[in-house]
């Protein structure tokens, strides 16, 4: 037998990052937005805890144990006192290394997928802590829809989200490491006066409402000027899509995929096909948003 999940992707439609924290991390006031690119996570019993991967960017992903969903894996079997005997496979579409949670996404996806597999019937909230014990990003893969992460992002506060907003994601070359991207953050802020992150009234009337011009005006990234100093080429991916006639364009999470909204799917198609004859990119995919979190697609 054999359980499959699909889990969505993210983009920060608000990132406000505070100063840093004494354990290294950085109070945030992160508002995610899933969107329609899956990656799916099938498990099975096996004689031993193995990954496989295909797709795209497998190359990038890591098949050892440093996955996060054989780390998933792990943990909920060290819970319940078991051997994390399965193999995963994970077909991979979501940008490696990108930051839209592709590692985060198959790490709620194989903890959702092995809970099934073992019959364990874990709770909601016993798979939230041992989601945020994987990674700040991981609690929101398993959720979906929209949430405020406050904390490093993992106390999460689902959002009412009023309609559907179109996208265009700029697929870039190579990824960009998220502590590297934060440590630019905290040299760029060094000497300055980080406010205290907090979530923008504006910005959670717009997705409450559904209001794609107001959610335009109102997207923001603390961490786009590192990803930008980082990885400078970006700029011109962003002024691509807004020459496009994209609403609003900006970097997706630490980067470097970036994010253009739209407002139809029919404009969406347009941008990125602009895009890609751009050169600025090396591919761009359309996707809606909210989706759902992770789901069990079959078995189970
Ligand atoms: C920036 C964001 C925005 O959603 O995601 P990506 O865009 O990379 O996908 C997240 O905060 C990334 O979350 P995630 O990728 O789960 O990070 P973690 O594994 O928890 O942490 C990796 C490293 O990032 C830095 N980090 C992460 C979260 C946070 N609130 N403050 C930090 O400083 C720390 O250096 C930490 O050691
Ligand atoms: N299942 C996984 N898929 C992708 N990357 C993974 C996975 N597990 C661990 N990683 C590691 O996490 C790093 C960040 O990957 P990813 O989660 O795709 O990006 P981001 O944090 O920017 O959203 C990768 O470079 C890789 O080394």
């Amino acid at each position: 037998m054999s359980v499959t999940v699909r889990v969505p992707a993210k983009v920060n439609v608000q990132l406000a990052v505070g100063g840093v924290r004494p354990d290294g991390y950085h109070d945030l006031a992160n508002v995610f937005l899933a969107v329609g690119l899956y990656d799916e996570v099938t498990v099975e019993r096996a004689g031993s805890l193995t990954v496989t991967c295909d797709g795209p960017d497998a190359g990038q992903v890591p098949l050892d144990r440093t996955n996060l969903a054989a780390r998933a894996a792990e943990l909920l079997a060290a819970r319940h006192g078991i051997a994390p005997d399965v193999h995963i496979h994970i077909a991979k579409d979501i940008p490696v290394a990108g930051g839209m949670a592709g590692g985060s996404a198959d790490g709620a996806g194989a903890l959702l997928a092995c809970d099934a597999l073992w019959g364990l019937g874990s709770s909601r909230a016993e798979l939230l802590a041992i989601c945020a014990e994987l990674g700040s990003d991981v609690p929101f893969s398993l959720v979906g829809g929209a949430a405020l992460g406050t904390g490093r992002g993992e106390h999460l506060t689902e959002l009412e989200v009023g309609g559907t907003f179109h996208w265009v994601f700029a697929m870039a070359d190579g990824g960009l490491s998220t502590p590297v991207v934060f440590g630019e953050f905290d040299r760029l802020t060094e000497g300055v006066a980080v406010p205290e992150p907090a979530a923008s009234p504006a910005l959670l009337d717009a997705l409450r409402t559904g209001d794609t011009v107001a959610l335009a005006g109102a997207l923001v990234n603390d961490l786009q000027p590192a990803a930008l100093s980082l990885r400078p080429a970006l700029g011109a991916t962003l002024d691509a899509g807004t020459a496009a006639g994209a609403l609003a364009a900006l970097v997706s999470g630490s980067g470097p995929t970036t994010a253009f909204l739209v407002k139809d799917a029919e404009a969406a198609r347009g941008v990125a096909e602009a895009l890609v004859a751009s050169g600025t990119c090396r591919a761009a995919r359309v996707a809606a948003g909210p989706a759902a979190g992770a789901r069990v697609v079959s078995g189970g």
